[in-house]
């Protein structure tokens, strides 16, 4: 095995964290315990609320930028004036406040410190998650690597990036939660989106999976709510919430990973999180949100149902954060995200800050996505060379009636050969949820044990398969696309797409269960004639990230005319490239870019990143 750089080994610690820091859904509750409660009526700003008694001072009205960082508009500086205020209240007004006090909807008049307390989200964190593990799937891992990775900004007056968490002032709570995490300095997408946000700025960002977007995207939010002006939440309904930020993502589980996370990372900061997505009782939702939100993680369909109740209104939204945002904008879910962004009490673009992330960013979907933004920043973070040559990818002729039996082999010689360590998890995409539970069950009955996670499962038992997966008591899991997107499981060694998707930003996504945080994975994918529609997508994507395309795949590739499919290649991969910048764009708006700076990242010379990158090179992707 080759040398673990201390990045290595704190991202592996950190992610054995995570998966021992169990899958509750709990909410954070206050701390409470070393300050004297406030009295009920009175309002807390967060930045305050976890202080000591004595330090309980009410907080000085907001007079810009607390931040010894002189970049300008640090600081949010875009909220000078507040969020709009349909009501014509004015601001926080110093903690005195009525009985109302604006705080969880006014009701219980603040968070009852005396009766919540904030959970420990680090509480059961522990290594022998990570001594379970062997020590193959952290190897081969050069950190260097990223000081050269390829980087493109464009937009207005890009702020400059930073080097290390330091340099940011993100707040001392926060910086502890950092340091707690484990996350010694910040990944590419982090040293350039956090400026970016912190500046107040709206960002598209597009970074490769297991890249740390998560964090990019919660700690400005966070630090913004610690430190921002301080608000009156309007009366509305008795039991109406007024969340300060909003996180919304495709699905269930990825919004309990986030929320999850981000308790870690606003633990005893005083800002609270709270989850609410489908398939779970709304009651218990609702019971949460009622002891108090400043960031509310939501699926898409589980929110529009709280809007609707009137138990969740959008007025004060200041931050606004889409991950996966390609696919919260496709067929699927743009509808539902028009409505709650567009159609709904929340602050319009200019007024909110917004925030998109994804791995993935067609054109056509950042062209729909730019609807949802004011003159922002487009961020593209790639690895040298290639976005994913951490991932070693397959791909292999299998007939149809062929693949069960091929799987098969597949998983008798990783036993074999070791490469599948005792508790070392394999991922397996399916296509249909019939599918899923097929191969599970056959699975089992081989002596391989397997669980399976699809939309036809109640959401009990899809938590109970997560869990079982990333403890590594059932370490296959079978799973349909609801499993391709963001969920952050250690020690996932191998994906095999044993249908592969029809779309290769799908595939992108799927292989990105492995390979994470700079560690390296393995993605097998059977092919056959079915999908020769993907032929070339794939062959494409495998030589840009430095894999062996097989000679059968090349002619396959040279056969099919076009792309195929959903498959929206055009200029590189991951969308890696402002589509303001194709020309084609034109809406004559303030708000739209307008050929100004497009910076290269490290490295500082004038363009050439490996493979010549650079404006004026032809090359349409950062990630070449
Ligand atoms: N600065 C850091 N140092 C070490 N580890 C980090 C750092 N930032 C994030 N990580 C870890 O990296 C892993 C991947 O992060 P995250 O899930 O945010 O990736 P992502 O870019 O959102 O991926 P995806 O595109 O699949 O959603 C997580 O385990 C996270 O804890």
């Amino acid at each position: 095995m080759s040398t673990r750089t201390s990045w290595a080994d704190l991202a592996a610690n950190s992610a054995a964290e995570n998966a021992t820091a169990g899958s509750s859904s709990a909410n954070n509750g206050p701390v409470g315990t070393a300050s004297a409660p406030p009295s009920r009526s009175t309002y807390v700003p967060p930045h305050l609320r976890n202080r000591p008694a004595v330090s309980d001072a009410p907080a000085p009205a907001y007079s810009g930028p607390v931040s010894n960082n002189d970049r300008p508009g640090y600081g949010g500086s875009r909220w000078s004036g507040g969020p709009r205020n349909d009501s014509g209240r004015s601001g926080y007004s110093g903690g005195g406040g009525g009985g109302r006090g604006g705080w969880g909807g006014g009701r219980s008049g603040g968070w009852d410190r005396g009766r919540d307390r904030e959970v420990n989200p680090f509480a059961d964190d522990d290594v022998t998650a990570e001594e379970a593990f062997t020590e193959q799937e952290n190897s081969g891992i050069n950190f260097d690597a990223y000081e050269d990775i390829p980087v493109e900004t464009s937009g207005d007056n890009v702020p400059p990036p930073v080097n290390t968490f330091a340099e940011i002032d993100l707040g001392d709570a926060l910086n502890q939660n950092i340091r707690r995490c484990k996350y010694v300095k910040p990944t590419p997408v982090q040293r350039h989106a956090i400026p970016i946000s912190l500046g107040g700025r709206d960002l598209m960002a597009c970074a490769q999976t297991g890249s740390g977007k998560t964090a990019a995207f919660c700690f400005p939010i966070i630090s913004g709510i610690m430190r921002g002006e301080s608000v009156q939440r309007p009366p509305r309904g008795a039991r109406t919430v007024y969340p300060l930020a909003l996180i919304l993502s495709p699905t269930r589980e990825l919004s309990m990973q986030i929320h999850e996370e981000a308790r870690k990372f606003s633990y005893q900061t005083g800002v609270k999180v709270v989850v609410a997505y489908g398939g779970a009782p709304i009651h218990q939702q609702l019971r949460e949100l009622e002891r108090g939100v400043d960031i509310l993680v939501a699926t898409p369909g589980r929110l529009v149902d709280l809007l609707e109740r009137a138990r969740v209104s959008l007025q004060m939204i200041r931050y606004l954060a889409l991950d996966e945002a390609d696919r919260m904008l496709d067929m699927g879910f743009e509808p539902q995200i028009r409505k709650i962004v567009e159609q709904m009490d929340m602050p319009p673009p200019g007024e909110r800050q917004t925030m998109l992330f994804s791995a993935t960013f067609p054109k056509e979907i950042q062209r729909l996505a730019s609807d949802f933004l004011a003159n922002y920043i487009f961020l593209a973070v790639g690895r040298v060379g290639s976005s994913t040559d951490l991932i070693v990818q397959r791909v292999e002729f299998v007939h149809e009636s062929d693949k069960r039996s091929h799987l098969m082999d597949l998983l008798h010689a990783q036993r074999a050969n070791g490469t599948q360590g005792k508790q070392a998890l394999t991922l397996v995409f399916v296509e249909t949820k019939k599918g899923a539970d097929s191969l599970e069950h056959w699975l089992c009955m081989n002596g391989f044990p397997a669980t399976t996670i699809h939309g036809d499962r109640t959401q009990q038992e899809r938590e109970q398969a997560l869990r079982s997966f990333k403890s590594g008591n059932t370490p296959i899991l079978v799973a349909t696309d609801v499993a391709a997107r963001g969920l952050d499981i250690p020690h996932v060694a191998h994906v095999v797409n044993f249908d592969l998707p029809n779309d290769i930003d799908d595939y992108v996504h799927r292989i990105g269960r492995t390979g994470r945080a700079g560690k390296t994975g393995l993605a097998t994918a059977f092919f056959n004639e079915n999908n020769s529609s993907m032929a070339r997508s794939l062959s494409e994507l495998m030589q840009e990230s430095n894999q062996e395309v097989p000679a059968w795949l090349s002619r396959y590739a040279a056969r099919s005319s076009f792309g195929g499919g959903r498959n929206r290649r055009s200029g590189g991969r991951f969308g890696g490239r402002d589509f303001r910048r194709e020309g084609s764009f034109n809406r004559g708006g303030s708000d739209y870019y307008s050929g100004g700076n497009s910076s290269g990242g490290y490295g500082a010379s004038s363009g050439g990143y490996g493979g010549g990158y650079g404006a004026s090179s032809g090359v349409t992707s950062a990630w070449d």
